[in-house]
């Protein structure tokens, strides 16, 4: 489970996180809206570990995994999609070959193509990035804009993937500024003004 208490965050002058807090539970997919600049990124990247809040808490259950897409995922540009994603996986021992390669298949991206991922168009490297998140069988899931620049078949095998991750028992937090109709939230969470508040 994850809880975050009081979260606040200031960029200079600029108060961003007035007051955050929420709980994430095993099982649930939660939606986190807000417009451009509200700080969404911001409280993915306090949870991971990649800022520092000013004050507040981030709690975590012992053995909870973290998996997450923040801003335009990064790769090494000149390897193919499924070295990128051994050699991601491999930074915690975690790479199972046959869940990577399923994952791919699933958004429609061939294991086997060697192409650099340099040459894949915004929507495949997104679908890549979302698969990294998930590849380790991480239980917080994290996902900042997941959809941007993928098509709506591919919106599809997201769907279905949002349901594996549920029946699975993960915790799955979608931060966008627009709404996918087609995703049926367990809970709606609008950023407004530094506060979370219930939609
Ligand atoms: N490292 C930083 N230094 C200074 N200001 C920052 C930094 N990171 C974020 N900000 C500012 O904090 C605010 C919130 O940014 P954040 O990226 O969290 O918003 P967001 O809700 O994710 O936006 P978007 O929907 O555009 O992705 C913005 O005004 C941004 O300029």
């Amino acid at each position: 489970m994850l809880k975050i208490t009081g979260i606040k965050k200031s960029f200079g002058r600029k108060s961003v996180l007035k007051n955050v807090s929420m709980i994430a539970k095993p099982g649930q997919l939660i939606h986190i809206s807000g417009i451009n600049g509200s700080g969404k990124s911001t409280i993915f990247k306090i949870v991971t570990g990649l800022l520092e809040a000013d004050s507040g808490k981030v709690e975590l259950d012992h053995g909870d995994v973290i998996g997450a897409l923040i801003e335009n995922p990064s790769f090494l540009e000149y390897e193919s999609a499924m070295t990128n994603l051994h050699f991601l996986a491999n930074l915690n021992h975690r790479y199972n070959e046959k869940r990577v390669r399923n994952l791919l298949q699933q958004f429609e991206l061939d294991p086997d193509d060697s192409q650099a991922i340099a040459k894949y168009s915004v929507g495949m490297r997104q679908k890549v990035g979302i698969i990294q998140a998930v590849m380790e069988e991480q239980n917080i899931i994290l996902l900042d804009e997941p959809t941007r620049g993928i098509d709506q078949e591919s919106i599809g095998q997201f769907l279905t993937l949002l349901n594996r991750l549920k029946q699975e028992n993960k915790t799955v937090i979608i931060a966008s500024h627009d709404q996918i109709d087609e995703i049926n939230y367990d809970q709606g969470l609008t950023l407004q003004n530094g506060i979370l508040l219930n939609e």
